[in-house]
């Protein structure tokens, strides 16, 4: 087998499922190799055949002094030499032309095990108060990341920003600073006529994430005495929040969707506090102007003055979000996209592999994988991403009863759950997080060693996000998505990423045992649960979907692979609300 073919890295998942040796695992396939070959189109390799030729010298890892000098071209181990503006960045007017910037000398990933991630501007070289460069320096940030170079001066310009970078280079900071700096630029008397009113609006599509923001920003205002920052978020007593909102009303507010326009409904004067906004941000831009959120979003934008400046920021900026940005942001916005054309969405610091192997398979084979994980590295750190909140439910009760290690975090519990989970997996390693979507974008948890994915992500862009809570700051990771044979559609989605086929592993008879016995232990009631939130998943998917005697049977699968021999019964009304009653197969009570 020639060299060039192999796509699978020799770090990851991979060499947990090959038992491989581990001065092996830190060998690199550069991203020039693996671009060169369509992963999915490569056969299946055999993992003793990888290792063996990686050992050899023969296969093109970074092992070889060639193939070195390649990685340092592409900017993949080696800092580039690099001086004035960010390389690779992408910036365009409106519906004007792409204007590439410096983009010959761009080399190819912006991330890097060794802090590529970050420009070679230093904040102090940049046009900012001393107030907030004190509190840059105390946050201990010392040069930019690349979006952060890249969009501070457009922004200070007061240019509305459509930016896209990849995750975990600091996009929160991009739009924090210079937003705050315009809130500090506001004269004596065009502050005293605002009095009381929010001057920068930040929207966040999860409460997780938005209280993340918050704590980024008072870093940055810590030195700022006179602008404070307050989050609305749901979940928490609004009450509470209104009387804060009135006892101390902020110039900065962090708000989800759902939260913000309860109080435009609700809260006496909190619409007219909204007409002092100066800039509004949609973090996460894309979700927040999908469908689910739309109207919400209109419906706050209407409220805020239309000469407000507006930035949009996102990992992922699909192009129906170009389409409908407009409906945001001035003519004559920016797009700045540090994503060099060509390059990946994701990080090439993060192995992406893929499995396919039947559901009554998975719940062994994660156990299996797992386990390998965190006998490998002690100081592992993962998430399990599961498609809704009642399957998360029922793998974290799973896996518990694995004697694993694990946090469970959806929508369906309290805040107060949540919030404890979530700030305790960010302090913590050696710890498993299970998760629906909630923490699939933005939140930022340090040191995590690897993603995996079960059952098909909502979409591709859903992929990059949760992938991307991995590989932060220029750090490796893994990724592993697991899917049935069924599912494997959804890989033509990610056709473009560096996603490798992995072989499943042959899961010895004693672990497939210990998980018997751990669905056994595991409640009926959150068999049912996961059940009806399986199938409303797959019913709204729409390639699994539209095949409702297909699903009948899939349904079957899923429920064999809990442990039950029959699908749960499931309420009329619950059947009725999904199109499901007519549908022959399904026991309804
Ligand atoms: N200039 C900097 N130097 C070093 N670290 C930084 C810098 N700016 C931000 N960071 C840190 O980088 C991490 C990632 O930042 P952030 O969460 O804003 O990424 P992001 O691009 O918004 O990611 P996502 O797309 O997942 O939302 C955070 O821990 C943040 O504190």
């Amino acid at each position: 087998m020639a060299g060039g073919d192999i796509l699978l890295r020799a770090h990851g998942v991979l060499p947990v499922l090959a038992r491989a040796s581990p001065c092996l695992l830190r060998l690199r396939v550069p991203a020039s190799v693996r671009r060169a070959a369509s992963p999915l189109a490569a056969a299946k390799v055999d993992i003793a055949d990888v290792v063996s030729q990686l050992r050899s010298g023969s296969a093109r890892g970074a092992a070889d002094p060639k193939s070195q000098r390649r990685v340092a071209e592409d900017g993949l181990a080696f800092p580039r030499a690099v001086t004035g503006r960010t390389r690779g960045v992408r910036e365009e007017e409106g519906e004007g032309k792409a204007l590439e910037l410096d983009a010959e000398k761009s080399g190819g990933d912006a991330g890097g095990v060794d802090g590529s991630y970050l420009s070679e501007t230093r904040f102090d070289q940049c046009d900012i108060s001393p107030l907030s460069l004190k509190g840059v320096k105390d946050a201990g940030y010392g040069r930019m990341t690349q979006v952060q170079e890249a969009t501070l001066p457009v922004i200070l310009q007061g240019k509305d920003v459509l930016a896209k970078a990849k995750t975990g280079t600091g996009k929160t900071v991009a739009f924090l600073l210079p937003a705050i700096e315009v809130l500090s630029e506001l004269s004596s008397s065009q502050r005293s006529q605002l009095r009381s009113s929010i001057n920068l609006l930040v929207m966040c599509p999860t409460r997780e994430l938005a209280n993340q923001v918050a704590v980024e920003a008072k870093k940055l205002l810590k030195y700022h005495r006179l602008l404070g920052v307050q989050v609305v978020i749901g979940g928490t007593r609004i009450t509470q929040e209104q009387r804060n909102l009135q006892a101390n009303p902020c110039q900065i507010l962090v708000a989800t969707p759902g939260r913000l326009k309860d109080h435009l409904e609700n809260t006496p004067g909190f619409s007219t506090r909204l007409k002092g906004v100066k800039v509004l941000v949609l973090d996460e831009a894309d979700r927040l102007l999908d469908m689910g959120f739309r109207r919400d979003i209109e419906k706050i934008m209407a409220a805020t003055p239309k000469d407000r400046q507006t930035l949009l920021f996102s990992a992922t900026v699909p192009e129906e979000v170009r389409q409908i940005c407009h409906v945001a942001m001035k003519k004559d916005y920016k797009f700045i996209n540090t994503v060099k054309e060509g390059d990946e969405e994701t990080h090439s610091q993060v192995s992406q592999m893929y499995m396919v192997a039947p559901l009554d398979l998975q719940f062994s084979i994660l156990y299996d994988v797992l386990k390998k994980h965190v006998a490998e590295d002690a100081d592992y750190k993962v998430i399990i991403f599961c498609t809704t909140a009642m399957v998360t439910k029922l793998v974290a009760e799973v896996l518990s009863q694995l004697k694993l290690n694990i946090r469970e975090i959806h929508s369906r519990k309290s805040q107060s759950a949540r919030t404890k989970v979530s700030d305790e997996f960010r302090r913590s390693k050696g710890v498993i997080l299970v998760s629906s979507d909630i923490s699939a974008r933005g939140v930022d948890y340090p040191d995590v060693t690897l993603v995996i994915q079960v059952g098909i992500p909502a979409g591709r862009e859903q992929y990059i996000h949760r992938i991307g809570r991995t590989g932060r700051k220029g750090k490796e990771g893994q990724g592993l998505l697991l899917l049935a044979p069924w599912e494997s559609h959804f890989l033509t989605s990610v056709k473009d990423l560096s996603v490798s086929e992995a072989v499943a592993p042959s899961v010895d008879s004693s672990i497939q045992t210990e998980v018997k016995g751990a669905l056994r232990r595991v409640e009926m009631k959150s068999k049912e649960s996961a059940y009806q939130a399986w199938l409303g998943y797959y019913n709204s998917n729409k390639t699994i979907g539209g095949n409702k005697s297909r699903l009948v049977s899939l349904g079957e699968e899923f429920s064999r692979s809990m442990g039950l021999a029959v699908p749960p019964a499931i309420p009329k009304l619950i059947l009725r609300k999904m199109g499901l009653s007519k549908v022959p197969g399904f026991r309804s009570t």
